[in-house]
């Protein structure tokens, strides 16, 4: 099976996702840190429409299924995992809830005869969001509540022989350790060179690496972010400037638009809002080209 991504934007030919079923539906919003509106039933439906436009794009769906093993987060699948072009990362979860989710990332690379290039061990965390390839031989990690030092190190040494450079960045805290903000909360990329920002929130090193390289930077207004609980922010590239995102944020779509993105939109209420995770998130990439 073909595989490799080392860039963030070339068109998704194949990806990994699991569809929410019963352990989504009884999850309670409490123990997950869920906010208001979240709906399980709601947020399946709503997964399935996701689904259709990742689908309709030409994308390859790996699916990884909900048998009821009660791990609702486990359908933000760009997290347990990070593909490289020689093979998958397998990673280790900062949030406590999430610490079985990379064996299921394992299982699946292994039947589908991709090549596990290292893991993550204790006391090392590392988490996929807070994965960003800047380019092919650049990765920058956010590190924060569910990235560690130790984990950008063991990182490090795991591309180390791709040629590979791991920069670490460290995040603000946010919303406080029990929500989620990966260095993805701050960041989309959308096309080559073109990335949806919160220019507030963004670390300053990593900022002025994006300007080095030569990056255009959209800036995400603050009352769509506040609103959206930071969602607006998170839009997929199925390829290059064709994007998908949550729909209900108009400005930020309309700046997207005038950066000459198409845009795309999709219903995430009951899904990604409370559930604190977006497009992204909802897909772990296995091969981009
Ligand atoms: N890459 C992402 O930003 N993933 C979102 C994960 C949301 C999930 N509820 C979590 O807290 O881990």
């Amino acid at each position: 099976m073909t595989y490799g991504s080392q860039s963030m934007t070339p068109a998704l030919k194949r990806v990994l996702m699991r569809r929410p079923g019963d352990s989504l539906i009884s999850a309670k919003a409490e123990d997950w840190h869920y906010g208001p509106g979240f709906d399980g039933a709601k947020a399946v439906a709503q997964f399935g429409v996701f689904a259709d436009h990742v689908a309709a794009s030409g994308a390859e769906i790996i699916w990884l299924e909900d048998n009821g093993d009660g791990l609702a987060d486990a359908m933000f699948t760009h997290d347990p995992s990070l593909m490289t072009d020689k093979g998958a990362v397998i990673l280790r979860m900062g949030k406590p809830g999430r610490m079985k989710e990379p064996d299921l990332h394992e299982a699946a690379y292994q039947v589908a005869g991709i090549p596990i290039l290292g893991k993550i061990s204790a006391p090392g965390s590392v988490e996929g969001g807070d994965c960003i390839w800047v380019d092919s031989k650049t990765l920058a990690v956010g590190r924060g509540v569910r990235t560690n030092q130790a984990g950008i190190e063991q990182l490090s040494k795991i591309l180390a022989p791709l040629g590979v450079s791991v920069l670490g960045y460290d995040l603000p805290l946010g919303n406080g350790a029990e929500a989620c903000l990966h260095l993805m909360s701050v960041m989309s990329p959308l096309d080559e060179k073109l990335a949806l920002v919160f220019a507030p929130m963004l670390p300053v090193g990593f900022w002025q690496l994006l300007k080095d390289r030569g990056y255009t930077l959209v800036e995400a207004p603050r009352d769509e972010f506040d609103a959206s609980n930071g969602l607006n922010l998170n839009v997929l590239a199925l390829t290059p400037g064709n994007v998908l995102m949550v729909e209900g944020f108009p400005k930020t779509r309309a700046l997207m638009e005038q950066a000459g993105c198409k845009v795309t939109s999709f219903a995430a209420d009951a899904l990604c809002i409370p559930c604190e995770g977006g497009p992204t998130c909802l897909t772990r990439p296995v091969w981009r080209a």
